[in-house]
């Protein structure tokens, strides 16, 4: 078979075991779709728009090897940007591809229209080698296999995402025929020798340790679950509790008898922040410390009895050692531990069980502590809730997990507006998973259009939109007129996306009672997303955000350095 640059680029994603690749049309890309339309199994899903195509290919890489989004020049993939820069945060290979100008023009002087004005196109190139791991322009059909093929082993590799920009005349000219998949995603090993000495090290340090914890962190997400269950393998041989930071929720098996609660600092649940601090060896797995994690600044930071093992490194006390990958450094720790037990069984002694909710009066207002404790009955194995930015983050950390369950957030990035546009490109990937995602009204407006494809595609998401008329988070942490937004009939905009034959619907849920029946029409459907409306007074938010948004806004407001 004769390969085209195109064809080239869609059959590597497809060996890698991608079934789609998300999209929005532009002159510059026409062809390009066109020739990668021609390989099997790889289906072009298109989104409204590019910052929405961006988060969906971000969505597909939280269930898949990797996602990929095709836009156009400059228009579309300066808007794709944003989705870029948080795949980047959040350590997830999305290959971002855009069209690029005809490559007669590059150094022709003419102006193109979808540029800056003038006739210098590399201003793009520049901007996604600043938010990406790999950056790469295709102007000649000879050189695209091995671009194409450097740009994505690099965003395996780093967990990040990579940039390729095809000029538009290019797409469809020949090229040589891909060859084994290996070759690009052949991952790198750790060095032996340092891997034995971290080992070494690592035994020495919990020999030495009473009280070990075992902490996660979000970076091991993007890791992939084979990873998650290495380390569950890891906290059961250890025997020692084992907390997950607020990013990582989920990525420990929360039934699991050593999973003891978030670790975030003062909002932790009951009795981590003490286990933590009081821990002589605190092993840290994919830790990320930031002002939000360390709710400003004031959680528990590395010290020298500290062991942090991340993916591409792994410190331990006061020794480094480089080139100790997390997915080899696992299993070579793992079955050389002992159990050390001792400081779990006096957690458990102290009895720090979370009281039971009751139900409220099915009549009565609906308040944040009814919502939760009926999404708490939602959550099954194969269920896989979405936390936007917002007061979900805080009560989604009190949601009790049956193994299996996921939890998906952006926490480092919090781009309000990208749960619904990941979700569907999660959904896309997972159709059959019981998808669900919290969001609040504030975010939902900057990205609500892609609930439109999720109708298209009769995906059965449920979306709780909570209505507490504004952005809540931002209150919190520092109130202002510019907190207040535009009320939209949430429910009712699902009419608007069906038009003439969606199956999506929309409900509003003022009550206990209106909100039970809700989530039962919602679960019984499956043809298509439910939005339910859930009206909540504008002070009801969570306990844990009050404390959190006055130590985020203490952080912001330090005194200007001196000097
Ligand atoms: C793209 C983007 N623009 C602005 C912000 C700042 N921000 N963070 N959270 C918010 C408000 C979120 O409000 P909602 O979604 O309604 O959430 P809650 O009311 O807290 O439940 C803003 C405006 C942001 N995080 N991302
Ligand atoms: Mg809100």
């Amino acid at each position: 078979m004769e390969y085209t640059v195109g064809q080239y680029l869609a059959t590597r994603l497809a060996q890698l075991g991608l079934n789609h690749v998300f999209a929005v049309a532009g002159d510059y890309n026409l062809t390009l779709l066109d020739e990668m339309a021609k390989v099997e199994d790889l289906e072009q899903v298109y989104c409204c728009n590019e910052l929405n195509c961006g988060f969906a290919g971000e969505g597909y890489a939280r269930s898949r090897v990797m996602g990929a989004a095709v836009v156009t020049f400059s228009v579309g993939a300066f808007s794709a940007f944003n989705a870029v820069g948080g795949a980047f945060a959040e350590n997830l290979p999305l290959l971002l591809v855009s069209g690029a100008p005809n490559n007669n023009d590059y150094g022709s002087g003419h102006i193109l229209h979808h540029t800056m004005g003038y006739s210098d196109y590399r201003y793009q190139l520049e901007m996604a080698k600043q938010i990406t791991c790999e950056a790469v322009s295709i102007a000649h059909a000879h050189e695209a296999p091995c671009l194409i093929d450097h740009a994505i082993r690099s965003a395996l590799r780093n967990r990040k995402p990579a940039y390729i920009e095809i000029s538009c005349n290019i797409a469809n000219q020949p090229c040589t025929e891909p060859g084994p998949i290996s070759s690009i995603t052949n991952s790198l090993i750790s060095d032996d020798e340092s891997l034995k000495a971290a080992a070494q090290a690592c035994l020495e340090a919990l020999e030495n340790a009473k009280n070990p914890v075992m902490i996660i962190g979000g970076k091991i997400r993007s890791a992939g679950c084979v990873i998650s269950k290495k380390i569950t393998q890891l906290g059961k041989q250890l025997g020692c509790p084992v907390a997950t930071m607020a990013q990582a929720k989920g990525l420990f098996p929360e039934e699991e008898p050593e999973y003891v609660g978030t670790y975030w600092g003062e909002i932790s649940s009951t009795g981590v922040e003490e286990l933590v601090r009081n821990s002589d060896c605190r092993i840290y797995i994919g830790a990320v410390f930031n002002d939000y994690s360390t709710v400003g600044w004031e959680c528990q930071l590395l010290d020298d009895h500290d062991i942090w093992i991340s993916t591409h490194h792994t410190r331990i006390g006061k020794k480094e050692f480089s080139g100790v990958y997390l997915k080899d450094f696992i299993p070579v720790l793992t079955p050389l531990v002992k159990k050390n037990s001792a400081y779990l069984e006096q957690f458990r002694a102290k009895n720090h069980a979370a009281k039971a909710v009751t139900i409220a009066e099915g009549q009565a207002p609906l308040t944040t502590v009814e919502l939760c404790r009926q999404i708490q009955g939602m959550i099954t194995g194969d269920t896989t809730l979405y936390l936007e930015t917002g007061d979900s983050w805080f009560h989604g950390m009190h949601f009790k997990l049956p193994n299996g369950a996921r939890v998906e957030s952006e926490m480092q990035w919090g781009h309000i507006g990208w749960s619904v546009p990941s979700m569907f490109g999660y959904a896309v990937s997972e159709p059959d998973r019981r998808n669900i995602i919290m969001v609040g009204d504030g975010s939902f407006q900057l990205t609500a259009q892609e609930v439109c494809q999720m109708i298209r595609r009769n995906l059965p998401v449920i979306i709780i939109l909570i209505n507490n008329a504004g952005y809540t988070i931002e209150v919190k942490i520092h109130d202002g007129p510019y907190n207040r937004i535009k009320n939209w009939d949430y429910a009712g905009l699902i009419d608007v996306f069906n038009a003439e034959d969606g199956k999506g619907l929309g409900i509003k849920a003022k009550n206990g009672a209106e909100l039970e029946k809700a989530v039962q029409t919602a679960l019984a459907h499956k043809d298509g997303p439910t939005l339910i409306e859930v009206e909540i007074d504008a002070q009801d938010c969570s306990p844990d955000l009050v404390v959190w948004g006055k130590k985020v806004a203490k952080a912001n407001g330090r005194a200007p350095r001196k000097g």
